[in-house]
């Protein structure tokens, strides 16, 4: 049943890897659908991607929050989404979650896909520079290598959610041409507990899944349907994954995109690291006509995901609403 749980499943994806045994990949297809259906979130182990290039980059990250803010206000987030956005500037107004007022008790540095400045969309919205500290070249490196690493993850997950929607493997390839990725580095401070103050505010992603790593301080929390907020603390090696909005919109209602939310109450820094693979801007994001054919009600309308995207963004953060 939706939302009916107390922990959230552990999958090992190992089996998803191209020439694994079709028994065992079948049988991780049926325990990802559970997982999606019912939790919208799973951790993910077994998923190939070296412990180094996740800590190597957590470790940049940390490096890159505790230059002078001067430093890190020269990459001010620029209207392509790309770039530092300081404390407390994004409140997340579309949260269908609940009512947010305060703004998230977070910092933190955007990075999407890169744009060559010769491509024949270069400019327009959402395709722009990304912002690295200059005298920090590795953590441009890193980024980058660490967004081709987790999108090669999100296709390979792709694959099999298609197969758990009673689709083939590759159906979500087309729509993945020029994938819409982002990369949030981000630093949670000790916060404290008070009501409606968050690290990150109570809150649904907008994509299709969000992969992310986590440090070892935790605040993670996830809502199950009696309203209850699970924690989902760090396991080592695995990836904390979930269900976004297109995904839960795309799946036809199967799968479900989960309210979650970060308080960080451990007297610690948190750094945290989500990686959102999201299909190209050019998509036009449609029920299945396999489910129409299977005698289902498409229970949404057809949207380009780049027209949709924009319409979350200009409303959630500060530095875009007087562009909407
Ligand atoms: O930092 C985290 O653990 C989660 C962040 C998150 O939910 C998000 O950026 O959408
Ligand atoms: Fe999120």
């Amino acid at each position: 049943m939706r939302g009916a749980f107390t922990n959230i499943p552990v999958v090992d994806v190992s089996a998803l890897a191209p020439g694994a045994a079709p028994e065992a990949r079948a049988e991780t297809v049926d325990t990802l659908r559970d997982a999606l259906e019912r939790v919208g979130f799973a951790y993910l182990a077994g998923h190939g991607i070296p412990r180094a290039a996740v800590e190597n980059l957590r470790e940049l990250s940390r490096r890159f929050h505790a230059l002078p803010d001067a430093e890190k206000m020269a990459l001010k987030m620029n209207d392509f989404h790309r770039g530092y956005m300081p404390f407390s500037t994004s409140t997340i107004v579309t949260s269908t979650v609940d009512k947010v007022t305060r703004p998230n008790q977070s910092e933190s540095l955007m990075v999407m896909h890169e744009v060559p400045e010769d491509a024949p969309y270069a400019g327009e919205p959402l395709h722009g520079p990304n912002q690295f500290p200059e005298d920090m070249p590795e953590l441009r490196d890193a980024a980058l290598d660490y967004m081709e690493r987790l999108s090669a993850l999100g296709e390979m997950l792709s694959g099999g959610l298609a197969e758990a929607l009673g689709l083939p493997k590759d159906w979500f390839l087309p729509y993945f041409d020029t994938p819409t990725l982002f990369l949030r580095l981000l630093h949670y401070p000790e916060q404290k507990d008070e009501e409606n103050l968050f690290g990150s505010a109570p809150h649904t992603d907008y994509g299709f899944v969000t992969i992310l790593a986590q440090d070892e301080v935790g605040g993670l929390e996830v809502r199950n349907k009696d309203g209850e907020w699970i924690p989902a603390p760090p396991i080592p090696d695995t990836f904390v994954m979930n269900v976004g909005d297109i995904l839960a919109r795309w799946s036809n209602g199967r799968f479900v995109s989960t309210p979650h939310r970060v308080r960080n109450l451990s007297k610690r820094d948190r750094y945290s690291q989500p990686f959102f693979y999201d299909p190209s801007m050019e998509a036009t994001v449609a029920c299945p006509e396999e489910f129409i054919a299977r005698g289902e009600t498409a229970y949404s309308k057809p949207v380009r995901y780049g027209d949709y995207l924009l319409e979350r963004l200009n409303k959630n953060y500060d530095y875009r609403k007087k562009a909407s």
